[in-house]
């Protein structure tokens, strides 16, 4: 039989789901490294117009919102999911009671979202090294531009990074459920310092940042070896932004982790 919990907020009710192990959570982040690198590597090979970024990014933040009210209606930001949007209000938190308890291993939603974090160093960061003077759309005009293909792209990509940095609730819940005992007193003290270094580990930081220059070196020798001809700058370009953006997303992904444990008791 299914154990349901009752959302009291709204009074839905909601499923609850154990989580995996962090051998399997670590196999799902690596899964999703491929087609982060990928979107990237396809992103970076669009010329750009640095006007489209104006005023924090708005036409990016337009493209996202009817994208979003599209993937909502098709319950792409349901619970469990670990989707959230960047311009929808987010899912609402789980309570404890006596009836949903949530106990240790088991998924609790909490109210907080890497997704302003991960915006801010997409325009600030990331979109700067979009310099790419060509682009693999071929125009009759001989324009470079495709503004509707890069925005697009962007979407594509900003969901994928959301989607990788909110596995760390997942990840934080297996942590806690690993060492209750440790977290309890860290919680209601409110030591996030605490909390931090013991969710941090630098030996499995090297592992995915190691993971994502092996797939952006391969990304850019295949496409460059595939016979297209690009500028000598290209695959270093790429590999720049898979390092920032990695070493970014584990620092977001960390945010979340430290959130979520934050919230837990509540
Ligand atoms: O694998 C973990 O233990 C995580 O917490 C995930 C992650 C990551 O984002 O990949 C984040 C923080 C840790 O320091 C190491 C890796």
């Amino acid at each position: 039989s299914v154990v349901v919990t009752a959302d009291v907020s709204n009074n839905a009710r909601r499923p609850a789901f154990p989580v995996p192990d962090l051998t399997q959570i670590r196999d799902i982040l690596a899964h999703l490294e491929a087609p982060i690198i990928s979107g990237l590597t396809e992103r970076m090979g669009l010329a750009t117009s640095h006007d489209l970024y104006a005023n924090n990014g708005r036409r990016l933040i337009d493209v996202l919102t009817t994208r979003e009210n599209i993937a909502l209606k098709a319950g792409r930001f349901d619970y469990g999911k670990m989707e959230y949007p960047f311009t929808l209000p987010l899912i609402s938190p789980d309570f404890t009671t006596p009836l949903t308890p949530f106990n240790p291993g088991t998924f609790h939603q909490d109210t907080f979202s890497g997704n302003p974090n991960i915006t801010k160093f997409y325009l600030e960061t990331l979109v700067p090294m979009f310099t790419s003077a060509t682009s693999f759309y071929y125009h009759l005009d001989n324009s470079t531009l495709n503004d509707d293909a890069a925005l697009n792209l962007d979407a594509t990509l900003l969901g994928l990074l959301s989607h990788r940095s909110h596995i760390g609730k997942v990840v934080a819940e297996t942590k806690y459920a690993a060492n209750v005992t440790v977290f309890v007193p860290l919680i209601k003290s409110k030591d996030a310092g605490t909390i931090r270094t013991l969710l941090t580990n630098t030996a499995q930081e090297a592992n995915v940042l190691a993971q994502a220059a092996t797939a952006a070196t391969a990304f850019s020798t295949a496409w460059i070896t595939s016979g297209a001809s690009f500028p000598p700058a290209t695959g270093v370009n790429l590999q720049n932004a898979a390092a920032k953006l990695f070493r970014e997303l584990i620092d977001i992904t960390t945010q979340i982790e430290i959130e979520y444990i934050m919230q837990r008791l509540r």
